[in-house]
């Protein structure tokens, strides 16, 4: 089983940047779920959307992969579609919990993990994208080079699945929603000492957005239909169809 999160639980004297460690690893899966709401459901309903969009012969992508959460739930919903999923991410101590979860699931769909950083990456006849929570921790001045590229290597009637934390243009509904979504976290909890230090820690690491920004940048990178198709509080996801 996963272990419990308290990276953030006692007072640290320097609050470095957060890094995808071997100390985020070991507790990714109980941060992620107490830190994101509407998390399980995102993840599973992308199992759902890419059970649908699948196309026989290609290849559905999972960039960000961290423990292999999205990769899981694809595996299962696209079995015998002679499909192959591959994972990417820069962090060798995510990839290396995310190898075990795959070896342990038994699903039958192949499943491809590269330790890479998403720029480097080569993206080809693919008709599912998923980038569920990673593209908040890519350069703002990277991120409409990296999405053109997705676009250009996803086949028509491919989806990308873009999952993000989120700005709110009125400052009234980003003070709300920070605040709602640190109660969400308490509720889960986490005390005001953790969700104040791991504020300090995310602040310049994880650089939030517009749902409005996004829209427009996936429209530039050259998908036609884009929606949100949900939302709790500050994090949403998106589709987009090519
Ligand atoms: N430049 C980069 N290149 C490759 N990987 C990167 C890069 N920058 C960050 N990462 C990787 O992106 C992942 C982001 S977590 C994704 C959760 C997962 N999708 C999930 O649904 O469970 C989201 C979060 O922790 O909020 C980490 O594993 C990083 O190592
Ligand atoms: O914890 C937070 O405040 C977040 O914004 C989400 C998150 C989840 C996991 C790693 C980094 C950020």
């Amino acid at each position: 089983m996963t272990e419990k999160d308290s990276i953030y639980a006692s007072a640290l004297s320097n609050i470095a940047d957060f890094a995808f460690d071997e100390k985020v690893a070991a507790v990714f899966p109980d941060m992620i779920q107490r830190s994101v709401p509407g998390y399980s459901t995102i993840i599973a309903m992308t199992g759902v959307m890419a059970e649908r969009y699948a196309q026989a012969g290609s290849y559905c992508y999972d960039l960000g992969c961290s423990l292999g959460a999205s990769t899981l739930a694809m595996a299962k919903q696209i079995e015998g579609r002679n499909c192959n999923i591959i994972g990417v991410d820069n962090s060798p101590a995510m990839l290396e919990h995310c190898k075990s979860n795959i070896a342990d699931s038994g699903y039958s769909t192949p499943v491809q993990l590269l330790c890479k950083d998403l720029n480097e990456v080569t993206i080809k006849n693919a008709s599912v994208v998923v980038l569920n929570f990673t593209l908040q921790f890519i350069a703002i001045e990277q991120r409409a080079a990296l999405l053109s590229r997705i676009a250009e290597g996803m086949n028509e009637g491919g989806i990308l699945i873009l999952s993000e934390k989120i700005l709110f243009e009125d400052e009234h509904l980003q003070a709300l929603n920070t605040d709602l979504h640190h109660s969400f976290k308490r509720a889960n909890g986490y005390s005001d000492l953790e969700i104040s230090q791991k504020r300090a820690s995310i602040e310049k690491v994880l650089l939030p957005e517009t749902i409005n920004t996004h829209q427009q940048r996936l429209q530039q990178a050259g998908f036609k239909s884009i929606d949100v198709w949900f939302q709790c509080f500050n994090f949403a996801s998106l589709v987009a169809i090519k």
